[in-house]
C-alpha cells in the first residue's frame, strides 16, 4: 500500500454513530498513552493525522482515515483511571461497540508498552481477539526505551504471557526511532492486499 497518501475522514462519538464499513478496516487498540496515535502518524509520516499527547485520554473518539487500500481507525485508549465513571462507559462503549459490530475487519492492531507485562484490559483485549477469531497483530511500542537485548526479552514473555501461538505476529516498533515500521508496513500491506 502507498502510505504517502492519507486523510481524515470523521470521528465519532459513539459506536451507534458508525457508518457501515466502506471496506477492510485496519483498526488500532490499547490503553490509553501506549502510543496507538502516534504510530498512526508515523506509518504515514504524518505528525498530525492523529493528536498525540504526553498526558492519557487524548484520543476520546472513534477517528476514521481512509488510506490507499484501507480504512485505518484509531481507537480511544482503554484503561485511563483519571475520567468520570460516564466517561469511562462511553469510552467502553466506543471499543465494544465498534468490535461488536459486523464490520470489514481487516486487522486489528494490539498494542502493549514493550516495558510493561499486559495488563489486565490488555489480556482482556487479546482474549477477546482470540475467542472472536478476528486477524489481529500485536505491536509492542516505545521500543527505544529499552536495548536490543531487553526488547527481545520483553518480547518472549510477552508471548508467554499471552500464550500466543507461532502463528501471531509480533512486531516491536518506535514511532519516535522509526524502528520496526518498515516491517510493520509490510505486515499490514499482508492483510489488506489480496
Ligand atoms: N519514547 C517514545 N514515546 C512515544 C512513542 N510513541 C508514543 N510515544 C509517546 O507516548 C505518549 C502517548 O502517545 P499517543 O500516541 O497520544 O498515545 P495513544 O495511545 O494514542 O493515547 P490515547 O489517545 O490517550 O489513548 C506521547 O507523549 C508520545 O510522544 C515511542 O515510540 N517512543
Ligand atoms: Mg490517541
Amino acid at each position: 500500500m502507498n502510505y504517502n497518501n492519507v486523510k481524515f475522514m470523521a470521528a465519532y462519538g459513539t459506536s451507534k454513530q458508525l457508518p457501515p464499513s466502506r471496506r477492510a478496516e485496519v483498526s488500532f487498540a490499547g490503553r490509553s498513552n501506549v502510543g496507538k496515535s502516534s504510530l498512526l502518524n508515523k506509518l504515514f509520516n504524518r505528525k498530525k493525522l492523529a493528536k498525540v499527547s504526553s498526558k492519557p485520554g487524548k484520543t476520546s473518539t472513534i477517528n476514521f482515515f481512509e488510506a490507499d487500500s484501507a480504512d485505518f481507525v484509531d481507537l480511544p485508549g482503554y484503561g485511563y483511571a483519571q475520567v468520570s465513571k460516564s466517561e469511562k462507559a462511553r469510552w467502553a462503549e466506543m471499543i465494544e461497540g465498534y468490535f461488536n459490530q459486523d464490520r470489514d475487519f481487516a486487522l486489528v492492531v494490539s498494542l502493549i508498552d514493550i516495558r510493561h507485562p499486559a495488563t489486565a484490559l490488555d489480556v482482556q483485549m487479546v482474549g477477546f481477539l482470540q475467542t472472536t477469531g478476528l486477524p489481529f497483530i500485536i505491536v509492542q511500542t516505545k521500543a527505544d526505551k529499552l536495548s536490543k537485548s531487553q526488547v527481545s526479552r520483553s518480547t518472549a514473555a510477552l508471548r508467554k504471557q499471552l500464550e500466543l501461538g507461532p502463528e501471531v505476529p509480533v512486531v516491536a516498533v518506535s514511532s519516535e526511532k522509526g524502528t520496526g515500521i518498515d516491517v510493520l508496513k509490510r505486515l499490514i500491506d499482508s492483510y489488506i492486499e489480496p
